[in-house]
């Protein structure tokens, strides 16, 4: 019987498939595992044809339906059928015609060329075939069809600007032996620049390119043998070259086998599925490490696989955890911990996950602490608490700068003692001056208000972390053996030290990832002083696999000229740009001139979507208020559109999928949609003063507060996979880009639009 493998190009695709057409794959992919080779090829209704003048003999294409062609390798001495593409019919068979699949000699993989293009550039010259692949990309389709080697983002890795031959200084020798063949050889000759190179990024063969752009980065041959060439090899023994059936189960970075039709329907399907197959082999690297010395810190932008890359290391982890050993994973949110919990099940065995716990970092401290004190609970009123100590003692201050002193100064500095918070350097940077007595004055008043809270048995979060810091570091046996921490940028330093005392100090005892550009609560932190070692263990990742370019070039746009600091430094982060994988269309902009109308257009451009053939789950719309959102999700109902308010504390992530979801800015986070439109981005509530501390009260905490909230329109825009829309009422906010003129676009047209350039 005939078995089954999908190639990841086909799985942006299936996104685009209306639900008929989905369920018609699955029952055409059925028949491939079911119906004797045979019968197969001669079924009436898949009408299996090769192509006469392709490049590839074992290209076949078949019928989904009138609309939707698939593109497969046929099995000419194996049994195994490869599904490589889902495309339109005239589409489908332009984009096979010029096809070649081959296995690498050198890797053992499968890899695929677009072989024309190839020729026509070794024959003439011809250039970067910008046709070539451009005609099996539909908007947010990967330009690189592995989605394993990214084309450039403008602007993209230094090498890449540079017009010199980029791989001139590597001998025919040593290019063969990397697996790069005689065709690719001949053709890279003729590359005059690194940026040449990536143009030609979707025609080449994935690995071979993946070789090449290392290389051109100014890679060394034996580094670019030891962290591209082995990991793709086979663990034991060579594959022949026309050993195809050996070489699809090998190729694991981008093909799967199927076994049913639910590894199918799983494998097409899902928001989440591409990291599941394969992970880039930065990614694998970090993942799969074997033994980080102590902490070790992955950062990038937004898209670029932080969590994906959590998620395989927790599975590796608890794959070498020692008898009794634990995993701890944990992040912000409950909406956060909800999705890596439900995420990590699709990756891991039962029998694996019994190991790992899947908690926010208060909840950890909340049991931890519970443990000794059974009554205690979470507390959210915090700041009424020091407006009766204000009230109570007389204070000349707000309730404000008693609460900033609290959650500023002294709970994140791991304060405890009045000597201490007395220390000149304590107080460095806040901008109210105050001299011994007023301090001596605020630390009576904070101290009474923790007492009452303690007897309460409410305890505000940093009130808990730092009990339950104190109860792990006695302990001589530790919870975990292993922490991971996702999101890592919005934790408050309490949080770090119960995260710190929940693992001894050693090996692989912490993996963090995050980015301090999406950081949205406001804390700052300084691993060094938490005690957590960093250095030398610090790995950025580049390739941005969610969002187009052109979304991201124009939401990199909101960030612009901010000093961004380096996630758990103080030092500004240094300067890199990530690549996108895939491209699509322009965000559009809508200033209207009053709220009604910006609600109207709205739900235009939802209805537009709709109607394009997402589905209502694959829309989500933010706003920066409670009172918008709620505005937002009743007009759009008004409208007779499918629309659900989504509240992260309350709700879980895989509710409301029938919906159209609408959201705050910060129920985004973390998050991802095929389509986003950002409402509201208005200059009055964006900044939203009244969540802003007042320059007079704390220059910095009014600059960090400020720099939270340009923070959350970034993070908002970047959750959009395909689409991106941005619309506000009156004057724009200040934090976006400047707004050109230009040609105006989608459903907002005729409300006005300006279309983004
Ligand atoms: N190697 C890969 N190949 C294909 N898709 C990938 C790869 N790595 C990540 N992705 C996809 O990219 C998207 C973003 O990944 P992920 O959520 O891990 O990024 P992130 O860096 O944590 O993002 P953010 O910081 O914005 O929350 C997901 O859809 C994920 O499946």
């Amino acid at each position: 019987m005939p078995l089954l493998a999908i190639d990841a190009t086909c799985l942006p695709q299936y996104d685009k498939l209306d639900r008929p057409t989905r369920e018609r794959l699955l029952s055409v992919t059925r028949k491939f595992r079911e119906l004797p080779l045979e019968s197969l090829l001669s079924h009436p209704d898949l009408r299996i044809s090769s192509l006469p003048a392709g490049q590839d003999p074992r290209i076949r294409t078949f019928r989904i339906n009138d609309a939707w062609t698939g593109v497969m390798l046929a099995p000419e001495s194996g049994e195994t059928f490869l599904l490589v593409h889902l495309l339109p019919r005239e589409a489908a068979e332009d984009w096979a015609r010029d096809q070649r699949h081959d296995v690498n000699g050198v890797m053992g993989t499968l890899e695929r060329r677009d072989a024309t293009a190839l020729q026509r550039a070794n024959e003439d010259g011809s250039p970067a075939p910008a046709t070539v692949p451009s005609s099996a990309h539909a908007p947010g389709t990967p330009v690189a069809p592995s989605g394993s080697h990214p084309a450039p983002a403008a602007g993209a890795d230094a090498p890449a600007s540079g017009a010199s031959a980029p791989l001139d200084h590597v001998s025919d020798r040593d290019l063969t032996r990397l697996g790069v063949d005689a065709e690719v050889r001949e053709f890279c000759r003729t590359l005059d620049s690194a940026a040449q190179l990536h143009a030609w990024a979707a025609a080449l063969p994935q690995d071979q390119y993946e070789v090449l752009r290392a290389l051109a980065e100014g890679h060394s041959v034996q580094r670019v043998r030891d962290e591209v060439v082995v990991p793709r090899r086979p663990a034991v023994g060579t594959v022949s070259p026309r050993d195809y059936d050996t070489a699809i189960r090998n190729t694991r970075e981008r093909v799967v086998v199927v076994n049913d039709d639910q590894e199918t329907r799983d494998t097409l399907a899902g928001e989440f599925n591409a990291w599941r197959i394969y992970l880039h082999p930065q990614q694998r690297e970090l993942a799969y490490h074997p033994r980080f010395g102590g902490p070790a810190k992955v950062t990038g932008g937004p898209g670029t696989g932080k969590t994906v890359v959590a998620l395989h290391r927790v599975k590796h982890l608890a794959e070498h955890l020692p008898l009794d050993g634990r995993v701890l994973l944990t992040s912000f949110t409950n909406a956060l911990v909800e999705s890596l919990r439900r995420n990590l099940a699709l990756l891991l065995p039962p029998e694996l996950l019994e190991d790992v716990a899947v908690v926010t970092t208060d909840k950890l401290a909340l049991d931890t602490v519970r443990e000794h004190h059974p009554e205690v609970r979470l507390r959210t009123d915090t700041r009424g608490v020091f407006a009766n100590a204000v009230r109570h003692h007389q204070l000349p201050w707000p309730a404000d700068l008693l609460f900033s002193e609290y959650r500023n100064v002294i709970t994140a500095q791991g304060i405890t003692t009045l000597e201490d918070y007395l220390a000149p350097e304590t107080r460095r940077g806040r901008s109210v001056p105050l001299d011994e007595g007023q301090r001596r004055e605020v630390w009576h008043a904070i101290s009474e208000a923790r007492t009452m809270m303690r007897n309460s048995q409410a305890l505000p979060a940093e009130e808990l972390h730092t009990e339950a810091a104190r109860i792990l570091e006695q302990r001589r046996e530790r919870p975990f053996t292993n922490v991971v921490v996702d999101e890592a940028q919005d934790l408050h330093p309490a949080q770090w030290r119960t995260l710190r005392a929940a693992v001894l100090p050693g090996p692989n005892d912490l993996f963090i990832s995050g980015d301090n550009r999406q950081r949205i609560y406001g804390n700052t932190v300084s691993f060094r002083q938490l005690g957590i070692g960093v250095v030398g263990r610090s790995y950025p990742l580049r390739v941005n696999y969610r969002t187009t370019e052109e979304i991201l070039t124009w939401a990199e746009g909101i960030m612009r000229g901010q000093t961004v600091t380096e996630l758990g430094e103080t030092v500004p982060e240094p300067p890199g740009v990530a690549r996108c994988v895939l491209r699509g269309p322009q965000p559009e902009l809508y200033g209207a001139p009053d709220e009604p109308a910006e609600l109207d257009a709205l739900a235009d451009r939802v209805r537009g979507w709709l109607a394009e053939g997402m589905e209502p789950g694959d829309v989500c719309v933010t706003a920066r208020t409670n009172r918008l959102r709620d505005s937002v999700a009743a007009h759009l109902r008004a409208r007779s559109l499918p629309a659900a308010i989504f509240n992260p504390r309350e709700h879980a992530v895989t509710e409301a999928t029938h919906a159209v979801r609408v959201t705050t800015m910060h129920g985004v986070k973390g998050l991802e949609f095929r389509a986003v439109a950002v409402s509201g981005v208005t200059a009055t509530a964006l900044p939203q003063m009244d969540a802003v501390t007042s320059p007079e009260l704390d220059e910095r905490q009014h600059r960090s507060d400020l720099d939270t909230q340009r923070a959350l329109l970034y993070v908002a825009c970047t959750r959009a996979r395909e689409q991106l829309y941005v619309s506000w009422h009156g004057e724009p906010s200040p934090f976006l880009p400047p707004v050109p003129d230009g040609p105006v676009s989608g459903a907002a047209a005729e409300h006005g639009a300006v279309a983004a350039r």
